[in-house]
């Protein structure tokens, strides 16, 4: 297999993520809710260092397939593995190479950035020494050193978004979850915290899953994984998943694959 997000289409049968390569593994993942079926048959796999966009409108499953991947929910209809990890039967494995950035904002608004980030840390057992070390060397990356000291609530939606991927980023995953992250953001923020996740998978080969339904957050260089009414109607770099639906751009094809509308 190659690189890229892989293309596997229902009916055909799910390939196995190659597991020298794939980070994340999704294969013929379904799951419902009482008669709602939320995903049917999901498969896709993803690399290390690969930034790809899990592109769906409201209610395509986005958030279903990201409770799964984080073990909010059990994987009842199919296979998630991670590393290898397989979420069923190796969950703290699995987990411990996760980070999650979730849809709604999750910081504690009357703690400091800092107090923020070390309860992270201590939630996942790390020696307080080095979530001191971590959150200072994340604190400056993102530019906000100066204000670890600083109640969240006096932070800007950008930043506090930027604090959330720094403490995502504490425990060293090698996964990145973020579900709809720019949300509520101005164009310019936007792209700054795109630019940002972007820079962290090529220097630190992280691979991110993004979900979002916005199509220009999808660059060229990234995979991308068409999520629509809960199935996944074509996944691979970008130009390969233009090129399969005959467009020439995301938004037509987007508008090709899945028939110009709601699901
Ligand atoms: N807890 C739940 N109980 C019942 N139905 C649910 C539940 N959560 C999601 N659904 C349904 O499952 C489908 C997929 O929803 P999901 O939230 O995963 O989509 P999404 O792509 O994340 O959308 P959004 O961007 O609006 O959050 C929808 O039809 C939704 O109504």
């Amino acid at each position: 297999m190659t690189a890229g997000a892989q293309p596997l289409r229902t009916p055909e049968p799910a390939a196995p993520a190659d597991p020298a390569s794939a980070v994340l593994a999704v294969e013929r993942v379904s799951h419902s809710f009482g008669s709602r079926k939320a995903l049917d048959d999901v498969s896709f796999a993803i690399p290390a260092g690969r930034f790809t966009v899990l592109l769906g409108l409201n209610g395509a499953g986005k958030t279903t397939l990201f409770s799964l991947i984080t073990r909010l929910y059990n994987t009842r209809q199919g296979t998630i593995r991670v590393f290898g990890f397989d979420m069923r039967l190796q969950p703290s494995q699995a987990l411990a190479r996760i980070g999650v950035v979730f849809q709604q904002p999750t910081l504690d608004p009357d703690l400091t950035v800092l107090q923020n980030l070390r309860y992270h840390g201590g939630l996942h057992g790390l020696p307080a020494s080095m979530v001191e070390e971590r959150a200072a060397e994340e604190l400056e990356r993102i530019g906000l050193a100066p204000r670890a000291k600083d109640r969240v609530r006096t932070l800007s939606g950008g930043q506090r978004r930027r604090v959330e991927i720094a403490r995502a980023l504490l425990h060293r995953p090698s996964l990145l979850l973020l579900d709809e992250p720019t949300v509520g953001l101005d164009v310019a923020l936007r792209r700054q915290v795109l630019d940002h996740v972007h820079d962290l998978c090529r220097e630190r080969g992280l691979a991110v899953l993004w979900a979002t339904h916005l199509m220009d957050e999808a660059r060229p260089e990234d995979g991308v994984v068409v999520l629509h009414g809960g199935r996944v109607l074509a996944a691979g770099r970008l130009p390969e998943v233009c090129a399969r639906a005959g467009a020439p751009a995301l938004e037509p094809a987007f508008a090709a694959l899945t028939g110009g509308g709601r699901g």
